[in-house]
C-alpha cells in the first residue's frame, strides 16, 4: 500500500507503462561495478551459493547496487533469455521510482526484506514477476546493495525470502569482517556455539581500544539502537575487559571461545578476539627460529620461494593460515576438507614450516593410493620376515619415519575400517607396533589428515570409526573451492610467473583473465595450474590471450549468465552416477587406460582417479 501511493502520488506512474525497463551503459556498468570494490567479489560467492539453493526452480538472484542498477546476475542458464527479457539483466535499473513497486526498488526504499508477488508489482508489465529482496549494509549502517532473487513462479515463495535475507546477511557479515584488517575484531553472542555463525555479534577496535564499528547483530544483542551508539566507546565501556586483554585473548585463544562479561545489561557472552593482519606478522616474526637455524615460514603473501603460498587474500583463506599458525607447535591435530586439487597438500607442508617441527621430516600416506592390504605395512612397518614376501631386513612405517616431524594422512577417509582402530591407537598411545613385533616403538608426531569427502556423512553410515574422526579434527580446516576464492587475480598471476619456464615476464589479456576467474574448475587449482602450463607452452609472445586456451574450453562451462557452483559428489543420484560412469569408462578406453594421461586430461590427481573408479566399480575389462 505504501508503495503503490509512492508510485501514484510521489512518482506520477501509470500501471499501464510499456516503456520497458531502461539500462545503463556498458561503461557505467563496469564503473559501478568496480565501486562497489571488494563487496561484489564476496557477494558472487554467496550468490553462487545461494544459486544451489533455487538451481532449476527458475529464479535469477540479482545483486544491485544502492541507486537500484544490476551488477550482477547468476541464473539457471535455461532462463536466462526469458529473464533477460524482464529487464532482470546486468546495467537495468530498478528503482521504485522507475520500476513502480518491484522487489529491488521497494527493498531499497523500505530498507528491510520484501516479498513483492506477481500483481503486487505496479506496472502490468512486471506483474508475471515475484521477487523477493534484502538490503545489505555497510559497516556504518548505510544501505550498500540489494540481493534480490526473481523469478516467474506463480507460487509465492516465502522461503526465498528467508533465503534472501540469509544471504544478505551472510554477505554483510564476510565484508564487515573484511573491512577491518588492521583492528582486533571481537565476535560473540550469547551462546558459545553461534560465535562464528550467521547470528555472531562483531565489533571492531582500534588500537587505542576504541570501537569504530559494530554489525546490526553485535549492535542488538548489546541492547544499543544503532552502531553509532557504540562507536568512540572504549573496550571496557562495553565489555569488563581491557584492551590487553583482548590482545591476551588474540594471540593465545583466536580458536577459543571464551566467557566475555557486559556490565551495562549485566549479561555473558561468549567470544574469540581475531587480531590485525600486522599483529600476526609480528607475532610470527617474534617467534624463535628452528633449531637447524632455517627460517620459520615467512609471510605466506610475499613468499615465492619453492613452496607455493596458499593464499593472496582471499579472506577465508587467510583465517585458515591465522588459525594454523595459532594452533602450530600444540599438537592439535588438524584435518583439512575441501574439494580435490584445493590445495590441501600444499597447506599441509606449509603448516610443517610453521613450526619447530620444520627441519624434521614431512611424511605423506595417501590412503587412497595404495592397495588396501598394503596400507598395514606401509604406515605401520614389519619386522624381518613378519610375512611370505616381506623383505629380509624389515621395513619403517611411515608413522616411524615421520618421528619428530608431521605425517600426513591424504584422503583419510579411503582408510579401511579395520585399519582405523589401529591408527587410533597409534594416535592416542603414540606408539606404534610394526607388523610381527610385539615391542612398541614411540613416536611423536604432528597428525595433519585431508579429505574432499564428508566424514561426519562417512561416520553415520558406518563407513568411518567416530572415536578416530574426533580424534582426527583437533582444529577442522575448510579449504574454499577455487571458484569460492576472492584471490583468483593474484593466484593466477602468480600461478603464471611460476610455472613460466623461461621466467621472462608474462602479460595476461583481461579477456583471459575474466574467462579463468569465471571458470566452475572442478579440478580447483590442479586443474589451473595445468591450464596455464599448457597456454605458457602455447604462447607465440609475451602475452597470453584467448587464442592459447585448450580447445574445447571456453564451451566447457554451462553457465553461460554467471558462476555457478559445480557440485563434485553425486553419489546419492544414480542417473548422474551411471552417466559420470559411462563417461569415465569411455576416456580411460580412449586412453589406453592408461591412468596418468586421463587422470592429466580431466584435471584430476591419479589418487582422485583411483578414487572415482573405485566409487563407480569401474574396472579394466578382462582380455
Ligand atoms: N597455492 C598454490 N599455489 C600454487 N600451486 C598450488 C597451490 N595450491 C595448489 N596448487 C597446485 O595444485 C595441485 C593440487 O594441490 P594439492 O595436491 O595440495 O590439492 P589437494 O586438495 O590435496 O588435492 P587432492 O584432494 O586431489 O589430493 C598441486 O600439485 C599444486 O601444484
Amino acid at each position: 500500500m505504501r508503495s503503490w501511493a509512492r508510485c501514484l502520488d510521489d512518482y506520477g506512474l501509470d500501471p499501464a507503462n510499456q516503456r520497458g525497463v531502461d539500462t545503463i551503459t556498458p561503461a557505467e556498468l563496469e564503473e559501478r561495478q568496480s565501486r562497489l570494490g571488494d563487496l561484489l567479489e564476496i557477494s558472487k560467492v554467496e550468490m553462487n551459493n545461494l544459486y544451489q539453493q533455487v538451481a532449476s526452480t527458475g529464479y535469477a538472484i540479482l545483486l544491485t547496487d544502492p541507486e537500484g542498477v544490476i551488477l550482477h546476475q547468476v541464473s539457471d542458464p535455461n532462463l536466462t533469455q526469458e529473464v533477460k527479457e524482464r529487464g532482470l539483466r546486468p546495467g537495468a535499473i530498478w528503482t521504485e521510482s522507475a520500476e513502480g513497486t518491484n522487489g529491488i526498488g521497494t527493498c531499497l526504499v523500505e530498507k528491510k526484506p520484501v516479498v513483492i508477488h506477481r500483481d503486487e508489482h505496479f506496472f502490468a508489465r512486471n506483474s508475471e514477476l515475484t521477487c523477493s529482496a534484502a538490503p545489505i549494509f555497510n559497516p556504518q549502517g548505510e544501505l550498500w546493495a540489494v540481493l534480490d532473487i526473481s523469478g516467474c513462479s506463480k507460487l509465492a515463495q516465502q522461503h526465498s525470502r528467508v533465503l534472501v535475507h540469509m544471504g544478505a546477511q551472510m554477505i554483510e557479515n564476510r565484508a564487515f569482517l573484511t573491512s577491518f584488517p588492521n583492528h582486533f575484531l571481537v565476535r560473540f553472542h550469547s551462546r558459545p556455539e553461534f560465535v562464528s555463525t550467521l547470528g555472531e555479534g562483531v565489533l571492531a577496535f582500534d588500537e587505542q581500544g576504541l570501537c569504530v564499528a559494530a554489525n546490526p547483530s553485535g549492535t542488538f544483542q548489546l541492547g544499543y539502537e544503532s552502531s553509532n551508539d557504540l562507536v568512540g566507546k572504549k573496550v571496557g565501556e562495553i565489555f569488563n575487559t581491557s584492551l590487553e586483554d583482548l590482545v591476551d585473548r588474540a594471540s593465545r585463544s583466536f580458536f577459543q571461545v571464551l566467557p566475555l562479561h557486559e556490565p551495562l545489561h549485566n549479561r555473558r557472552f561468549f567470544a574469540v578476539v581475531q587480531a590485525p593482519e600486522g599483529f600476526l606478522k609480528s607475532q610470527s616474526a617474534a617467534r624463535p627460529k628452528s633449531t637447524s637455524g632455517k627460517a620459520v615460514a615467512p609471510d605466506p603473501v610475499e613468499e615465492d620461494g619453492d613452496l607455493a603460498a596458499p593464499e593472496f587474500g582471499d579472506p577465508q583463506m587467510v583465517r585458515n593460515l591465522a588459525l594454523l599458525r595459532k594452533v602450530a607447535d600444540r599438537g592439535i591435530p588438524i584435518l583439512l576438507g575441501g574439494e580435490t586439487g584445493t590445495g590441501k597438500g600444499v597447506l599441509a607442508e606449509y603448516f610443517h614450516q610453521f613450526g619447530k617441527r620444520s627441519d624434521q621430516p614431512f611424511v605423506t600416506v595417501c590412503c587412497a593410493a595404495i592397495p588396501e592390504t598394503l596400507i598395514e605395512s606401509e604406515l605401520f612397518g614389519y619386522k624381518p620376515g613378519a610375512f611370505t614376501g616381506a623383505s629380509k631386513e624389515g621395513r619403517q612405517g611411515k608413522v616411524a619415519q615421520a618421528n619428530g616431524g608431521t605425517l600426513f594422512l591424504d584422503e583419510i577417509g579411503d582408510m579401511p575400517l579395520n585399519l582405523q582402530v589401529r591408527l587410533l591407537r597409534v594416535l592416542e598411545e603414540r606408539e606404534v607396533v610394526p607388523l610381527g613385533s610385539e615391542r612398541p616403538i614411540t613416536v611423536d608426531i604432528q597428525v595433519v589428515s585431508a579429505t574432499h569427502q564428508n566424514l561426519e556423512e562417512l561416520v553415520a553410515q558406518g563407513q568411518f570409526r567416530e572415536d578416530l574422526y574426533y580424534r582426527l579434527k583437533g582444529l577442522e580446516i575448510r579449504l574454499p573451492s577455487l571458484r569460492e576464492r576472492c584471490d583468483k587475480r593474484r593466484l593466477i598471476q602468480r600461478l603464471v610467473a611460476k610455472e613460466n619456464p623461461d621466467g621472462d615476464p608474462v602479460e595476461i589479456d583481461e579477456e583471459v583473465m575474466e574467462v579463468l576467474k569465471n571458470h566452475r574448475w572442478p579440478g580447483n587449482i590442479r586443474q589451473l595450474r595445468n591450464v596455464l602450463r599448457s597456454m605458457l607452452a602455447l604462447r607465440e609472445s609475451s602475452r597470453l590471450t584467448i587464442d592459447e586456451l585448450p580447445p574445447g574450453f571456453l564451451e566447457e562451462s554451462p553457465a553461460p549468465s554467471g558462476d555457478v557452483e559445480y557440485t563434485n559428489e553425486d553419489d546419492h543420484c544414480g542417473v548422474l552416477k551411471r552417466a559420470e560412469g559411462e563417461a569415465l569408462f569411455q576416456i580411460l578406453e580412449e586412453n589406453q587406460w592408461n591412468i596418468s594421461v586421463t587422470a592429466q586430461k580431466l584435471g584430476c590427481s591419479r589418487n582422485t582417479l583411483y578414487r572415482k573408479m573405485r566409487r563407480l566399480d569401474i574396472r579394466r575389462p578382462s582380455g
